[in-house]
């Protein structure tokens, strides 16, 4: 039987571009303009009467004594804030952003709206975070150009659409015997990376699960873990002399880059790295570790012994189909940096240490 829905790449693909440059999306009945992205000529056209109202994460609307009006919920919620006269584009922006609290303290009172559609201003709020922008737009009844369904958001991460592009040897100075194969979506998602190191040997592979950290891996961040953690989880894969390393592209616990170094700003305010998140209106943590069970299925591999201390890995992987036959911990020495991030994640996020 044919999906009565199915879902149409190009359309998730021109919303994530069109909300990247500040023009209008339509999901179901909503119109919704990026508040990030907008500019007043833009917002003039969207919005002509100043009546569209904002739609932000709830985790974003705790923050302005919207609490009492919401259901406590997860930080993810859309929350559709009524627009008063005096929310111009400034202020709109003060309210996407938290990072702008100290510098532009929000007047209000604000006060919820009805939400209108619940599934596409949930599904309008993954696509901020797909597109790498701020959770937050400007919401009115109505259509626009670009039109998306929540199941072509949905489609976009599927992990089940991923495929083995290519491979090839790959000698790296923690492994010479290694192999590089790359994973795409027809969807146009992320290119993921594994690494495999030696040659099967009849026992479940040693693996790492690395999510991408441009600022760890390439610019030796002090704030985390992930450039020692990566490096010496590619040794000891060279040591068991059979393994694999997932590079996965999921940057900022896959609130992707800029979002991750806006909650880096929120730290400089004294946020931990889960506070940060929530403030901003995403998870604690957006990554699917499907995505990994699924390049593990597609190399042919169901039980692994999993390099972690991060219990939501071993529970994401073995809910897809993989089985975690040992968890390997891989704790790195702290340093006066990221003692505190080590600590949140220990106290706040049951990471095993
Ligand atoms: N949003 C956000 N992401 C962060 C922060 N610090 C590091 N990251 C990201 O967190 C991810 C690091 O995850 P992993 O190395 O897989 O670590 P983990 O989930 O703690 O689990 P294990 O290391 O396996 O125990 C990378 O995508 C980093 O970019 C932060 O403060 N905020
Ligand atoms: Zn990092």
């Amino acid at each position: 039987m044919t999906d009565p829905r199915p879902s149409d790449p190009k359309a998730a693909a021109r919303a994530i571009d069109a909300v990247r440059r500040g023009w209008p999306v339509a999901v179901g009945g909503l119109a919704c303009l990026a508040i990030e992205t907008a500019d007043d000529a833009g917002l003039a056209a969207f919005d002509p009467d100043g009546r569209a109202d904002i739609l932000i994460g709830a985790g974003r609307a705790a923050t302005l004594k919207l609490a009492n009006q919401i259901e406590a919920a997860d930080p993810e919620r859309p929350v559709r804030v009524a627009r008063a006269k005096w929310i111009d584009l400034d202020v709109a922006t003060a309210l996407a952003d938290p990072g702008r609290d100290l510098a532009t303290p929000l007047k209000g009172p604000f006060r919820a709206a009805p939400l209108g559609e619940a599934e596409a201003a949930a599904a309008v709020l993954r696509l901020a975070r797909i597109a790498g922008v701020l959770p937050a737009y400007f919401v009115r009844e109505g259509g626009a150009d670009t039109v998306v369904t929540p199941t072509d958001i949905a489609a976009h991460e599927d992990a089940a659409r991923l495929a083995i592009a290519t491979r090839a040897r790959l000698p790296v100075s923690a492994a010479e015997d290694a192999e590089i194969v790359a994973f795409r979506s027809a969807e146009g998602g992320d290119v993921h990376v594994a690494l495999i190191v030696g040659r099967p040997d009849g026992n479940p592979p040693l693996v790492r699960l690395h999510s991408e950290c441009l600022t760890g891996d390439v610019l030796g961040s002090l704030k985390c873990d992930c450039g020692p953690q990566l490096h010496a989880a590619l040794a000891e894969i060279a040591g068991a002399r059979w393994g694999i390393l997932l590079y996965l592209r999921q940057e900022g616990r896959g609130i992707g880059l800029i979002n991750k170094l806006r909650a880096y700003q929120l730290q400089d305010q004294g946020f931990d790295t889960v506070d940060a998140n929530t403030r901003l209106g995403f998870a604690i943590d957006a990554r699917d570790f499907g995505v990994a069970a699924r390049m593990l299925a597609l190399l042919g591999q169901d039980k692994v012994r999993l390099l972690t201390n991060n219990p939501a890995k071993v529970a994401g992987l073995e809910v897809a189909g993989i089985a975690v036959v040992e968890r390997v911990p891989h704790a790195l020495p702290a340093n006066p940096f990221n003692q505190a991030y080590l600590a949140t994640k220990r106290d706040r996020t049951g990471h095993q240490f």
